[in-house]
């Protein structure tokens, strides 16, 4: 694989990926996103009610995150993502945009340009037990830790061909990133 032009640390909510992606994008100087930033109001008063986000609900979001990233990565800029991308589905919408989604990513047309962009998939993957417990400490974030459950039944874990690596999340933060700091250096 070439060196990705963009680094998407995924995981169920509580895995670490704000943590793990600002960091690393600061270790890398690349820019940061964190797509949590990115929902809509109706989604987050949706998740704060302890209800969990369907695919409507997360494909415009996916897309306007696919624009975003396109934009940057076409201009030379690096970027890391920090963003549930719990199915393939929704992998596949952030780095093609029109796969599955056709009609709604406004950037769609682009897809040949972007389908020479390598995308590197960091999945912090850990326990319900080990998770549910940080985000029981978590304070201040609008997401509930009753959407634990669905998170881990809507979760589709990378595999090949995806280009990925997966990190457990009972490692501490620095070793996570030095992991992911080793895979880019053999890339
Ligand atoms: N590897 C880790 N070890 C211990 N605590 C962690 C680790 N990664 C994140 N945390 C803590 O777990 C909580 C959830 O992390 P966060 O980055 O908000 O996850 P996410 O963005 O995936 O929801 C935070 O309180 C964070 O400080
Ligand atoms: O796809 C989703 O259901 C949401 O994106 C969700 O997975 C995400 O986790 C929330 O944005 C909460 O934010 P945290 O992941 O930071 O808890």
């Amino acid at each position: 694989m070439a060196a990705p032009g963009a680094l998407l640390v995924m995981g169920v909510s509580g895995s670490g990926k704000s943590t793990v992606g600002a960091l690393l994008a600061s270790e890398l100087g690349w820019k940061f996103y964190d797509a949590d930033d990115y929902h809509s109001e109706e989604n987050r008063r949706k998740m704060g009610k302890g209800i969990p986000l369907n695919d409507q609900d997360r494909i415009p979001w996916l897309c306007n995150l696919h624009d975003i990233l396109l934009r940057d990565v076409a201009s030379g800029q690096h970027v890391v993502l920090a963003c549930s991308a719990l199915k393939k589905m929704y992998r596949d919408i952030l780095t093609q945009g029109k796969d599955g989604a056709a009609p709604k990513c406004k950037e769609s047309g682009r897809e040949a340009k972007w389908a020479k962009i390598q995308l590197l998939v960091v999945h912090l993957s850990g326990s319900f037990e080990v998770i549910s417990e940080r985000l029981l400490k978590r304070k201040g974030h609008f997401m509930p830790p009753e959407l634990l459950q669905s998170q881990f039944e809507t979760l589709e874990p990378p595999a090949a061909p995806e280009k990925f690596i997966q990190i457990s999340v009972n490692k501490n933060v620095s070793e996570i990133i030095a992991t992911i700091m080793e895979t880019l250096k053999m890339k």
